[in-house]
Protein backbone atom coordinates (compact mmCIF):
# COMPACT_ATOMS: atom_id res chain seq x y z
CA UNK A 1 0.00 0.00 0.00
CA UNK A 2 2.64 2.32 0.76
CA UNK A 3 5.25 1.56 -1.63
CA UNK A 4 2.23 1.91 -4.39
CA UNK A 5 1.02 5.16 -3.08
CA UNK A 6 5.05 6.55 -3.38
CA UNK A 7 5.71 5.01 -6.47
CA UNK A 8 2.40 6.24 -7.83
CA UNK A 9 2.64 10.47 -6.74
CA UNK A 10 6.94 9.40 -7.56
CA UNK A 11 6.20 8.81 -11.27
CA UNK A 12 2.72 11.22 -11.29
CA UNK A 13 5.48 13.68 -10.21
CA UNK A 14 8.20 13.83 -12.83
CA UNK A 15 7.50 15.21 -15.35
CA UNK A 16 7.12 18.16 -12.77
CA UNK A 17 10.10 17.23 -11.08
CA UNK A 18 12.77 17.41 -13.44
CA UNK A 19 11.69 20.71 -15.51
CA UNK A 20 13.48 22.69 -12.80
CA UNK A 21 16.61 20.59 -13.28
CA UNK A 22 16.35 21.41 -16.85
CA UNK A 23 16.07 24.82 -16.42
CA UNK A 24 19.14 25.04 -14.18
CA UNK A 25 21.82 23.16 -16.62
CA UNK A 26 20.36 24.74 -19.63
CA UNK A 27 19.15 28.16 -18.42
CA UNK A 28 20.96 31.14 -19.10
CA UNK A 29 20.37 34.16 -22.00
CA UNK A 30 17.09 37.13 -21.64
CA UNK A 31 15.60 37.27 -18.53
CA UNK A 32 11.88 37.18 -18.98
CA UNK A 33 11.13 40.06 -17.69
CA UNK A 34 13.81 41.91 -19.88
CA UNK A 35 15.35 43.87 -16.70
CA UNK A 36 12.13 45.54 -15.81
CA UNK A 37 11.95 46.43 -12.52
CA UNK A 38 8.67 47.14 -10.36
CA UNK A 39 9.23 49.07 -6.88
CA UNK A 40 12.81 49.50 -7.37
CA UNK A 41 12.96 45.87 -7.56
CA UNK A 42 13.30 43.76 -10.73
CA UNK A 43 9.64 41.73 -11.32
CA UNK A 44 11.27 38.28 -11.63
CA UNK A 45 14.80 38.47 -11.60
CA UNK A 46 17.87 37.32 -13.70
CA UNK A 47 17.24 33.64 -12.63
CA UNK A 48 14.39 33.30 -14.85
CA UNK A 49 14.84 33.13 -18.71
CA UNK A 50 13.32 32.54 -21.66
CA UNK A 51 15.36 29.65 -22.45
CA UNK A 52 15.38 27.62 -18.94
CA UNK A 53 11.70 28.04 -19.19
CA UNK A 54 11.35 26.54 -22.81
CA UNK A 55 14.06 23.76 -21.76
CA UNK A 56 12.30 22.84 -18.50
CA UNK A 57 8.79 22.72 -20.72
CA UNK A 58 10.60 20.60 -23.25
CA UNK A 59 12.35 17.92 -21.03
CA UNK A 60 9.35 17.52 -18.74
CA UNK A 61 6.64 16.94 -21.06
CA UNK A 62 8.99 14.82 -23.28
CA UNK A 63 9.98 12.94 -19.82
CA UNK A 64 6.00 12.16 -20.23
CA UNK A 65 5.55 10.77 -23.20
CA UNK A 66 8.93 8.47 -22.53
CA UNK A 67 7.08 7.08 -19.06
CA UNK A 68 4.21 6.39 -21.04
CA UNK A 69 6.68 4.27 -22.74
CA UNK A 70 8.55 2.43 -20.11
CA UNK A 71 5.69 2.27 -17.36
CA UNK A 72 4.48 -1.38 -18.50
CA UNK A 73 8.12 -2.65 -17.90
CA UNK A 74 8.31 -0.95 -14.74
CA UNK A 75 4.81 -1.48 -13.39
CA UNK A 76 4.78 -5.11 -13.81
CA UNK A 77 7.65 -5.63 -11.55
CA UNK A 78 6.61 -3.10 -9.03
CA UNK A 79 2.94 -4.68 -8.90
CA UNK A 80 1.69 -0.95 -8.81
CA UNK A 81 -0.59 0.05 -11.70
CA UNK A 82 1.82 3.28 -12.53
CA UNK A 83 -0.14 6.42 -14.63
CA UNK A 84 0.38 7.39 -17.70
CA UNK A 85 0.34 10.18 -19.00
CA UNK A 86 -2.07 12.64 -21.51
CA UNK A 87 0.09 14.60 -23.46
CA UNK A 88 -1.92 17.72 -22.12
CA UNK A 89 -0.78 16.80 -18.49
CA UNK A 90 2.32 16.24 -19.25
CA UNK A 91 2.69 19.60 -20.66
CA UNK A 92 0.46 20.44 -18.04
CA UNK A 93 2.47 19.28 -15.56
CA UNK A 94 5.64 20.71 -16.83
CA UNK A 95 4.41 24.03 -17.71
CA UNK A 96 2.84 24.64 -14.61
CA UNK A 97 6.20 23.77 -12.33
CA UNK A 98 8.24 26.35 -14.13
CA UNK A 99 5.15 28.73 -14.08
CA UNK A 100 5.23 27.96 -10.27
CA UNK A 101 8.92 28.79 -9.76
CA UNK A 102 8.39 32.04 -11.64
CA UNK A 103 6.20 33.22 -9.45
CA UNK A 104 7.77 32.64 -6.03
CA UNK A 105 10.47 34.55 -8.25
CA UNK A 106 7.73 37.30 -8.28
CA UNK A 107 6.91 36.72 -4.45
CA UNK A 108 10.49 36.80 -3.77
CA UNK A 109 11.46 39.96 -5.36
CA UNK A 110 8.21 41.98 -3.53
CA UNK A 111 9.30 40.42 -0.24
CA UNK A 112 13.01 42.04 -0.96
CA UNK A 113 14.97 39.16 -1.60
CA UNK A 114 17.47 39.23 -3.82
CA UNK A 115 17.90 36.42 -6.63
CA UNK A 116 19.53 33.26 -5.54
CA UNK A 117 17.97 33.96 -1.72
CA UNK A 118 15.66 30.89 0.32
CA UNK A 119 12.40 31.50 0.71
CA UNK A 120 11.98 28.30 2.59
CA UNK A 121 8.86 26.26 2.35
CA UNK A 122 8.07 28.42 -0.81
CA UNK A 123 11.06 27.04 -2.47
CA UNK A 124 10.06 23.67 -1.82
CA UNK A 125 6.79 23.70 -3.09
CA UNK A 126 6.18 26.42 -5.27
CA UNK A 127 6.57 24.17 -8.49
CA UNK A 128 4.20 21.59 -7.10
CA UNK A 129 1.39 24.09 -6.56
CA UNK A 130 2.05 25.62 -10.51
CA UNK A 131 2.41 21.73 -11.66
CA UNK A 132 -0.73 20.56 -10.10
CA UNK A 133 -3.14 23.56 -10.96
CA UNK A 134 -2.09 23.49 -14.56
CA UNK A 135 -2.44 19.82 -14.49
CA UNK A 136 -5.63 20.03 -12.83
CA UNK A 137 -7.03 23.14 -16.04
CA UNK A 138 -5.34 20.89 -18.49
CA UNK A 139 -6.47 16.98 -17.96
CA UNK A 140 -9.42 17.29 -14.77
CA UNK A 141 -10.47 13.64 -15.26
CA UNK A 142 -6.80 12.08 -15.45
CA UNK A 143 -5.97 14.73 -12.72
CA UNK A 144 -9.01 13.58 -10.17
CA UNK A 145 -8.15 9.77 -11.04
CA UNK A 146 -4.18 10.39 -10.45
CA UNK A 147 -3.86 12.33 -7.55
CA UNK A 148 -6.22 11.21 -5.28
CA UNK A 149 -6.12 12.68 -1.54
CA UNK A 150 -3.12 9.82 -0.31
CA UNK A 151 -1.41 10.29 -3.49
CA UNK A 152 -1.17 14.32 -2.62
CA UNK A 153 -0.62 13.70 0.72
CA UNK A 154 2.87 12.04 -0.38
CA UNK A 155 3.46 14.51 -2.89
CA UNK A 156 3.03 17.47 -0.17
CA UNK A 157 5.52 15.04 2.19
CA UNK A 158 8.16 13.78 -0.26
CA UNK A 159 8.63 16.76 -2.64
CA UNK A 160 10.42 19.10 0.24
CA UNK A 161 12.89 15.72 0.67
CA UNK A 162 13.71 15.41 -2.44
CA UNK A 163 13.89 18.94 -3.41
CA UNK A 164 16.27 19.71 -0.28
CA UNK A 165 18.39 16.48 -1.47
CA UNK A 166 18.68 17.43 -5.38
CA UNK A 167 19.72 21.17 -4.78
CA UNK A 168 22.18 20.17 -2.33
CA UNK A 169 23.52 17.63 -4.62
CA UNK A 170 23.67 19.85 -7.34
CA UNK A 171 25.27 22.23 -5.31
CA UNK A 172 28.13 20.14 -4.36
CA UNK A 173 28.44 18.91 -7.79
CA UNK A 174 28.89 22.50 -9.21
CA UNK A 175 26.02 23.12 -10.84
CA UNK A 176 23.68 25.44 -8.64
CA UNK A 177 25.14 28.37 -6.76
CA UNK A 178 23.19 27.76 -3.55
CA UNK A 179 22.34 24.06 -2.32
CA UNK A 180 18.61 25.63 -1.92
C1 LIG B 1 16.81 17.22 -16.76
C2 LIG B 1 17.77 16.14 -16.99
C3 LIG B 1 18.09 15.87 -18.40
C4 LIG B 1 18.34 15.45 -16.01
C5 LIG B 1 18.02 15.57 -14.58
C6 LIG B 1 18.87 14.62 -13.82
C7 LIG B 1 18.35 14.30 -12.47
C8 LIG B 1 19.32 14.03 -11.36
C9 LIG B 1 17.05 14.22 -12.23
C10 LIG B 1 16.43 13.91 -10.92
C11 LIG B 1 14.95 14.16 -11.03
C12 LIG B 1 14.32 14.09 -9.72
C13 LIG B 1 13.56 12.88 -9.40
C14 LIG B 1 14.49 15.11 -8.85
C15 LIG B 1 13.98 15.14 -7.48
C16 LIG B 1 12.71 15.86 -7.37
C17 LIG B 1 12.75 17.37 -7.22
C18 LIG B 1 12.01 17.87 -6.08
C19 LIG B 1 13.38 18.16 -8.11
C20 LIG B 1 13.42 19.63 -8.04
O1 LIG B 1 14.62 20.05 -8.62
C21 LIG B 1 15.13 21.20 -8.16
C22 LIG B 1 16.23 21.69 -9.05
C23 LIG B 1 16.21 23.21 -9.12
O2 LIG B 1 15.69 23.73 -7.96
P1 LIG B 1 14.90 25.14 -7.88
O3 LIG B 1 14.76 25.72 -9.24
O4 LIG B 1 13.58 24.83 -7.30
O5 LIG B 1 15.72 25.97 -6.97
O6 LIG B 1 17.42 21.17 -8.52
C24 LIG B 1 18.62 21.20 -9.23
C25 LIG B 1 18.82 19.94 -10.01
C26 LIG B 1 19.70 19.82 -11.02
C27 LIG B 1 20.65 20.88 -11.43
C28 LIG B 1 19.72 18.55 -11.81
C29 LIG B 1 20.94 17.77 -11.64
C30 LIG B 1 21.10 17.43 -10.24
C31 LIG B 1 21.99 16.59 -9.80
C32 LIG B 1 22.90 15.88 -10.73
C33 LIG B 1 22.02 16.34 -8.34
C34 LIG B 1 22.31 14.94 -8.04
C35 LIG B 1 21.30 14.43 -7.15
C36 LIG B 1 21.61 13.72 -6.09
C37 LIG B 1 22.98 13.43 -5.63
C38 LIG B 1 20.52 13.15 -5.30
C39 LIG B 1 19.35 12.79 -6.14
C40 LIG B 1 18.42 12.05 -5.29
C41 LIG B 1 17.15 11.85 -5.55
C42 LIG B 1 16.36 11.09 -4.57
C43 LIG B 1 16.48 12.37 -6.76
N1 LIG C 1 12.76 29.63 -15.54
C1 LIG C 1 14.06 29.44 -15.21
C2 LIG C 1 14.43 28.85 -13.98
C3 LIG C 1 15.77 28.68 -13.69
N2 LIG C 1 16.73 29.07 -14.56
C4 LIG C 1 18.17 28.88 -14.27
O1 LIG C 1 18.36 28.05 -13.13
C5 LIG C 1 19.06 28.76 -12.10
C6 LIG C 1 18.60 28.33 -10.73
O2 LIG C 1 17.20 28.43 -10.64
P1 LIG C 1 16.51 29.05 -9.37
O3 LIG C 1 17.15 28.58 -8.13
O4 LIG C 1 15.03 28.81 -9.54
O5 LIG C 1 16.77 30.63 -9.58
P2 LIG C 1 17.60 31.70 -8.75
O6 LIG C 1 18.76 32.14 -9.58
O7 LIG C 1 17.88 31.19 -7.39
O8 LIG C 1 16.62 32.93 -8.68
P3 LIG C 1 15.35 33.19 -7.74
O9 LIG C 1 15.86 33.82 -6.49
O10 LIG C 1 14.49 34.11 -8.52
O11 LIG C 1 14.68 31.86 -7.49
C7 LIG C 1 18.82 30.21 -12.42
O12 LIG C 1 19.79 31.04 -11.86
C8 LIG C 1 18.85 30.20 -13.94
O13 LIG C 1 20.18 30.14 -14.43
C9 LIG C 1 16.35 29.66 -15.76
O14 LIG C 1 17.20 30.02 -16.57
N3 LIG C 1 15.03 29.85 -16.06
MG1 LIG D 1 17.46 29.54 -6.35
Amino acid sequence: MVVSLVATAFWAMLPAYVPNNAAVLAGGGRPIDGGRTWGGRRVLGDGKTWRGTAAGTLAGTFLAVVLNAVGPAVSDPLGVALPTFPLAAGFGLALGAMLGDIGASFLKRRSGRERGAAFPGLDQLDFVVGALALAFVAAPGWFSATFTLPVLAVVLVMTPVLHVVTNVGAYLLGLKNEPW
